[in-house]
């Protein structure tokens, strides 16, 4: 599914309307039904129900009479205030007031904050408010009569249900730069506007869910639309039963290269994941005297010790070693509590270098590429990175605020000026392409947040590359496999107690459900 911009989506409604023959009056009535398809299931089994419906002069507003009336033919009672002069209602918008007018003497008009009084009374008296103030026509910040009336509805304590966006918030930025309405439900239009992925727009939005109004199929496909949400539809189908004919060498050998005094764990964690997620064969490559205590937890990995640095971690002198495990391998891990320490910058760059196959670089092998970025212009391989938003800042030399701001353009704008994959990780982890696509994940919740999880996650990543997936397949289904072996964790352990290996624990769950639907 596609995620749009304001603008993107303007286009969508003007196309449905010029090259299909949709009027866009049908598009508003589609809009409206939705959302009283989302109050009626949010008030089943209430007596008489009483909704306060708050309309601005745009067509989000028109959605709003359109939403009152439908909800008065079914028996509610609906207050319904225009905020503003009712001259000024977009066509549409008008037209569906006038409607309204002439079937409820409950439609009122309040233009001014000193007429804010009559909005008390049926505030308190309801049972829901819906939300129809501004849409992804809104911008900057809200003039004085609308501001006070976001302020009485997230004070009243109400259940919201929001018509396409909670009103106040930017739908391309998700910015909220003054007050906003708090939604409980919001029911977004065709298709999720970027605003529900980013900060603080997303914690605005409440439960989402998506409303068909009759936008052409074709239309919402757009290839044109390069920022999308990760789907099971859209990944399981990577998962096939496998074919009766095959040994552990058809589904490839993954490397992980990494470990240090105090971070062996970082090392196993990979390895497993990239067992459970079904590569053939995974070798870990660590420092000498480290190997024992990683060669006792990993019963199904191989290891391989390196040569060390008097800190116990990859010397350069492990270089030969590294070249001759790199031709036998498929894909290469680099970075697992690796540490930092001034050889890990020519570890990494002599892997980005020597690979003949594509390398994730993770964690510590991160920082190290960092102070080396110009070794990505020249290489010829398929390169993953996978970096917090700390380590991104570290890579982009944005801060993490700005980072988080703008998550999805940050990780696009890198990805294509340096030919990576890039999954930037975080709650909606944002995978972008080298092609300038983006992919937001929605699998995942907080209890992930965890020391490990993103070993698990480059190991995943490796597992799926080995098995044959293209670099920005194995990113995007390893960020939403990962994520979803993570929820099916929290259903047994919870958020606080569920670690990196419940995680490990429950990728062949998620792998089973897709090789059986
Ligand atoms: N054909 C269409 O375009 C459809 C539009 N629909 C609805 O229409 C909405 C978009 O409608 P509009 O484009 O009319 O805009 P909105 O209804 O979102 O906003 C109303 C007006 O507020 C103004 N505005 C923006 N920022 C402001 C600020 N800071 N202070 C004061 N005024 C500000 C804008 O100029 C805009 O004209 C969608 O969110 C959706 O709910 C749906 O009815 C489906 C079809
Ligand atoms: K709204």
């Amino acid at each position: 599914m596609k995620i749009v911009s304001a603008q993107e989506m303007r286009d969508l409604d003007r196309r449905a309307s010029t090259e299909f023959h949709i009027p866009s009056i049908v598009l508003m009535e589609n809009a409206g039904l939705r959302v009283v398809e989302a109050v009626q299931t949010a008030l089943a089994g209430i007596k008489l129900p009483q909704v306060v419906v708050i309309a601005g002069k745009g067509n989000n507003g028109g959605d709003g009479f359109v939403v009152s009336r439908h909800l008065i033919n079914s028996g509610f009672h609906v207050d319904t205030f225009l905020l503003g002069d009712p001259s000024k209602l977009t066509p549409d918008a008008a037209l569906n007031f006038r409607i309204l007018q002439s079937i409820s003497d409950r439609v009122f008009v309040v233009s001014d904050t000193g007429e804010l009084q009559g909005l008390l009374a049926p505030l308190s008296g309801c049972d829901l408010v819906v939300d129809a103030i501004y849409g992804i026509g809104f911008h900057g910040e809200m003039p004085s009569l609308e501001s006070e009336v976001v302020k009485m509805v997230n004070q009243s304590g109400k259940p919201v249900v929001a018509v396409d966006i909670p009103s106040g918030v930017e739908a391309d930025t998700g910015k909220v730069r003054g007050e906003a309405i708090r939604a409980t439900w919001t029911v977004t239009m065709a298709l999720p506007k970027k605003a529900f992925f980013l900060e603080p727009g997303r914690s605005y939005t409440g439960m989402l869910t998506v409303g068909d109004i009759s936008i052409p199929r074709c239309l919402l496909e757009a290839p044109n639309i390069k920022t999308n949400l990760v789907t099971e539809d859209w990944v399981a189908p990577w998962f096939l039963p496998r074919p009766a004919e095959t040994h552990k060498g058809s589904f490839g050998h993954v490397l992980v290269v990494g470990g240090s005094v105090g971070l062996t764990g970082a090392v196993v964690m990979a390895a497993e994941a990239a067992l459970r997620s079904g590569a053939g064969l995974v070798t870990a490559a660590v420092p000498q005297s480290l190997q024992p205590a990683i060669e006792s937890r990993l019963i199904e990995v191989m290891t391989t010790p390196l040569p060390e640095t008097s800190l116990k971690t990859i010397s350069l002198e492990a270089l030969p070693a590294l070249q001759s495990l790199l031709e036998r391998t498929s894909v290469c891990v680099a970075g697992p509590g690796m540490g930092r320490y001034p050889e890990a910058r020519a570890v990494i760059r002599f892997v980005l270098e020597t690979a003949g196959v594509p390398v994730i670089i993770d964690a510590d092998g991160l920082n190290a590429l960092a102070e080396d970025l110009g070794v990505l212009k020249d290489r010829q391989i398929p390169v993953i990175l996978t970096p917090h938003p700390g380590e991104m800042s570290g890579l982009s030399g944005l801060s993490v605020a700005e980072i988080q701001a703008d998550r999805l353009e940050v990780a696009r704008g890198f990805a294509s000026e340096w030919g990576v994959t890039l999954v930037l990780k975080g709650h909606n982890t944002v995978i972008a392409t080298p092609g300038g696509d983006v992919y937001v994940n929605v699998t995942g919740n907080p209890g992930m947040a965890t020391a490990g999880s993103g070993d698990v996650l480059s190991g995943i990543i490796a597992g799926f590359m080995a098995q044959g997936l293209l670099p920005d397949q194995a990113a995007i289904s390893g960020v939403y496999v990962h994520g979803k072996a993570g929820d099916e964790a929290k259903k047994e352990k919870g958020e606080r107690g569920l670690n990196a290996m419940d995680i490990v624990h429950y990728i062949p769950a998620v792998l089973k459900a897709f090789e059986s639907r």
